[in-house]
């Protein structure tokens, strides 16, 4: 059996209940509203994904969880509690906020072995979730000649030592090869296999279609979506055709005046919504406009990312001041 494999049956036993909720959550840093009256439930036997722009809220969100920062309102529990009263807190919540944030000069297994004595997990475990993550090899290197990836995997093990019931990742694939990326997800499945919650933070969406199976969006510190990944990807399946005519004005009249929603992109590229190609090419036949390309796309999970969150990015490529 996994060494993290307990879980379950204690929150079958009733006296864990892995439940994250968060209530009306609002944090503000000066005139900055970093969360804005946020509430959302994470449950057990999921991973969920939180997703958002970058700045969307979803470090502030995590550190007010787990008690490091206070809410200017509202609340965030863990099984109806706050972090900060949990006594052996590494054994109810297990969390990877920030990689670097650890003693360079320390070996990966002392840095474990200080955490479990401060936790009173027994040291044993240490070897344990080494191995478990693949650092066993590098235990008794300094952690400051550690690769991020290496550091990534570190927290991850610092956050499974105390086999908690509810797991916590602020952005955990950052800087991992494809192999650590492929572990990661299949580690995530197997704790929520288990029983546990795990809440996983990213900003794209790429990372988190085959990681999570749940997915809460934010954006400027307010919710945008909490639903399946399934029911998110529909919002993308909405097709379009793309269309090139030697005359795009002349067409966008005519495939306006027919009902279609027609976007033209600068370099006249049209994107037209509610008319399939037959109809767009029969329309453009029968006024005599030529069509250079009539192609119909069907829209990724990062497009409807990328439409839900657009009006909320507040960093972005030549946005200006
Ligand atoms: N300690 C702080 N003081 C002032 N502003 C802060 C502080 N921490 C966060 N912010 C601001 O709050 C907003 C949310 O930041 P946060 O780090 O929570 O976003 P994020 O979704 O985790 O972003 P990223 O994906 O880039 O990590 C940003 O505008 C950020 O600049």
């Amino acid at each position: 059996m996994s060494s993290v494999g307990r879980c379950a049956g204690r929150a079958g036993r009733g006296t864990v209940d892995p439940v994250i909720e968060i209530n009306h959550l609002t944090k503000r840093y000066g005139r900055v509203a970093a969360v804005s009256d946020l509430s959302f439930t994470v449950r057990a036997g999921h991973v969920t994904g939180f997703l958002g722009p970058n700045g969307a809220g979803k470090s502030t969100t995590l550190r007010m969880l787990l008690g490091l920062h206070a809410p200017t309102s509202g609340t965030a529990t863990v099984a109806g509690r706050d972090c900060r009263s949990l006594r052996r807190a590494l054994r109810q919540v297990g969390a990877l906020l920030d990689a670097g944030d650890v003693h360079g000069g320390r070996t990966a297994r002392d840095h474990l072995r200080f955490l479990a004595r401060s936790n009173a997990i027994a040291v044993g475990r240490v070897t344990e979730v080494l191995n478990e993550v693949g650092l066993a090899g590098a235990a008794d290197r300094r952690i400051g000649g550690y690769s991020l990836g290496m550091r990534q995997r570190l927290g991850i093990a610092g956050a499974l030592l105390g086999d908690p019931p509810v797991l916590l990742f602020d952005e955990p694939l950052n800087g991992l090869d494809p192999e650590g990326v492929l572990f990661v997800r299949g580690l995530f499945r197997r704790l929520a296999a288990e029983g546990r919650t795990v809440f996983v933070s990213s900003h794209l969406m790429g990372e988190m279609e085959h990681t999570a199976d749940r997915l809460i969006v934010v954006g400027r510190g307010r919710l945008l979506a909490d639903e399946t990944v399934a029911q998110f990807a529909a919002r993308g399946s909405r097709q379009c055709v793309e269309v090139r005519a030697d005359d795009p004005s002349g067409l966008v009249a005519v495939l306006t005046a027919a009902g279609a929603q027609v976007v033209q992109s600068p370099d006249g590229l049209l994107r037209v919504t509610a008319l399939d190609a037959v109809e767009i090419a029969r329309a453009a036949a029968e006024r005599g406009i030529l069509l250079h390309e009539l192609a119909t796309r069907t829209g990724s999970l990062e497009q409807a990312f990328m439409e839900l969150t657009g009006s909320s990015i507040e960093y972005a490529a030549g946005a200006g001041a």
